[in-house]
């Protein structure tokens, strides 16, 4: 049997790979990887084949221009408001897919419940408290509700970094885009993880057309495999 290659299988078995299908689809990764555009293209391969989709995203959109725009009126803020703001984002990921879950044939995740380790675990006050602070938080948000599949968006730091600054389309971006370091702990964080769940890990340094290439033959060896 396969599904324990591709869910989060340190926690979770997933019920649909085991009963061979995969059907939610989390894509992790650094700011700048390439998720949103891959999803749009998974999106628009799946629909060429009469897969119907719904797309849950973090930090989005709307959700991001008004979440920033809610940031800017508070005047004052710190790590752990933002923190909670964050985990309100991710109550609400959670709520839609479990709403919509019956209604699509596939879901797909602009990032899922590892993101918030991603971001909370290195940066920020909840970093340096118990460990176990984290996993309470990520499970009041995405409670038992794990992928069947995740793929990493791996790149490397320097590249992320400037595909981030050249995007450079006034949504008020959080992260300051000088900081290397930044990117490079979040990859780095990535990649572990990405081991230690055998996460499938695509390499996203190359072209759109590339990046594309790579997640379409894994989803469909998968599918042939389970
Ligand atoms: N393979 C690629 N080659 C060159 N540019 C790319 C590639 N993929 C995406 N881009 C460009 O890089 C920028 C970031 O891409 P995108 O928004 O898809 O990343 P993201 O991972 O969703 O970022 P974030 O997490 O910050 O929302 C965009 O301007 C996009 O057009
Ligand atoms: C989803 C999420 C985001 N953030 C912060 C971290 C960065 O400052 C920006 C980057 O978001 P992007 O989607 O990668 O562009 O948002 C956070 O602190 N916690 C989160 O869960």
């Amino acid at each position: 049997m396969v599904f324990n290659d591709y869910a989060d299988s340190n926690h979770h078995k997933s019920a649909l790979i085991e009963m061979g299908k995969i059907k939610f689809i989390a894509f992790e990764g650094v700011a700048g990887a390439g998720k949103s555009t891959q999803i749009e293209n998974v999106r628009n391969y799946l629909d060429s084949r009469g897969k119907s989709c719904f797309v849950t995203k973090a930090f989005e959109d709307d959700r991001r221009r008004n979440t920033e725009a809610f940031f800017n009126t508070l005047q004052y803020t710190n790590d752990n408001a933002k923190t909670f703001i964050f985990q309100a984002l991710h109550c609400v990921q959670y709520q839609e897919v479990i709403e919509n879950y019956n209604r699509f044939d596939y879901i797909l995740a602009d990032r899922w419940r590892d993101t918030f380790f991603a971001y909370h675990k290195f940066f920020g006050e909840l970093s340096t408290l118990e460990p176990a602070i984290l996993d309470v938080f990520d499970h009041l948000a995405f409670r038992d509700l794990y992928a069947d599949l995740t793929f990493f968006f791996d790149i490397s730091p320097e590249v992320a970094q400037k595909r981030y600054k050249q995007r450079e389309d006034g949504r008020g971006d959080m992260i300051k885009t000088d900081d290397i370091a930044f990117f490079e702990t979040t990859i780095n964080f990535y990649r572990n993880l990405t081991k230690e769940k055998k996460w499938i890990r695509i390499d996203c340094n190359g072209t759109v057309e590339y990046v594309t290439a790579q997640i379409i033959k894994e989803m469909e060896r998968i599918e042939r495999d389970i």
